[in-house]
C-alpha cells in the first residue's frame, strides 16, 4: 500500500473537530476522488497526507514512512522528493518561464530528467510556450504547467486541491484527461479533492467526507 490514512483526528485550534477517525488507503498507481460539502474537510485532510500539517491523533503511513515520526527536516523532503500538489490557484512563479517553472521543483528534488521534461512539455502542449511567463498564459496553460511542474519530481503521491476549480468545462476536461494520463505514466497515486461529480466518476474510487467521517 502506497498511502495508508489510519483513525485519523483533527480538530484545529479552538475550532471544532473536522476530522473524525478518518480511514482510507491507496495503492500505487491508484486514483481517489475526495467529494463533500464545503467544510467537510477535504482541504485539510490533503495537507495532512502531503505533511502540511500535523495531526491530533491516528496515523499517516506514506510508502512505509510514518508522518507522525517525522521532524521538520524529514516532512520538508518528503514534501521535496515524494510528494507534489496542485492547487486550484496555479501558483507558478511569476517571474519565471514556463520552462524555469517546469523544471523548478525537479531541480530543488536534484532530480532533473531533460528527456521525461521533454515528455512533459510535449504531451502537455506546452512546447511553443516555454519562453513565455505565467501572466500571459491562459488558465488552462497555466495548470497544465503547474501539473507538469508538479509530475517533473516522479513524485510517489499527487495531491491535487480542485485542480480545475478555476477552468472552464472544456479546458477543465482537457487538463483532468492530461493529469490522468500522465499520473497513468509515472505510476504515482493520485488524491483529488473536487465537488464536481463528473470529474470524481473519472478517477478509480470516491471518499465522501460527511461530519468529520468517510461516509
Ligand atoms: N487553518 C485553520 N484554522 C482553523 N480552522 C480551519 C483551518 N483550516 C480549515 N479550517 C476549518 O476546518 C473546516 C474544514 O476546512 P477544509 O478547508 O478542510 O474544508 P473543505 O472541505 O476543503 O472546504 P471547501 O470545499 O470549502 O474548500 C472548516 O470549518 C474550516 O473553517
Amino acid at each position: 500500500m502506497l498511502l495508508e490514512i489510519q483513525n485519523i483526528h483533527k480538530t484545529y485550534p479552538r475550532g471544532r473537530p473536522v476530522l473524525n477517525d478518518v480511514s482510507l488507503s491507496l495503492e500505487r498507481g491508484q486514483t481517489l476522488a475526495i467529494t463533500g460539502e464545503s467544510g467537510s474537510g477535504k482541504s485539510t485532510l490533503l495537507n495532512l497526507a502531503g505533511a502540511l500539517d500535523s495531526f491530533d491523533s491516528g496515523e499517516i503511513v506514506l510508502d512505509g514512512t510514518a508522518l507522525s515520526r517525522l521532524d521538520d527536516r524529514g516532512r520538508a523532503l518528503l514534501r521535496r522528493e515524494d510528494v507534489s500538489l496542485v492547487f486550484q490557484q496555479f501558483n507558478l512563479i511569476p517571474s519565471l518561464t514556463v520552462a524555469q517553472n517546469l523544471s523548478f521543483h525537479a531541480r530543488l528534488a536534484n532530480r532533473v530528467d531533460p528527456e521525461w521534461l521533454a515528455h512533459l512539455t510535449a504531451t502537455l502542449g506546452l512546447a511553443d510556450l516555454t519562453q513565455r511567463y505565467p501572466e500571459h498564459l491562459s488558465g488552462g496553460q497555466q495548470q497544465r504547467v503547474a501539473i507538469g511542474r508538479a509530475l517533473a519530481v516522479r513524485p510517489k503521491l499527487l495531491l491535487a486541491d480542485e485542480p480545475t476549480g478555476n477552468l472552464d468545462e472544456t479546458a477543465s476536461a482537457a487538463v483532468l484527461d492530461l493529469m490522468l494520463s500522465l499520473v497513468a505514466d509515472t505510476g504515482a497515486a493520485l488524491l483529488l479533492v473536487t465537488h464536481s461529480p463528473v470529474i470524481a466518476a473519472r478517477l478509480d474510487r470516491t471518499a465522501h467526507l460527511a461530519n468529520g467521517r468517510i461516509a
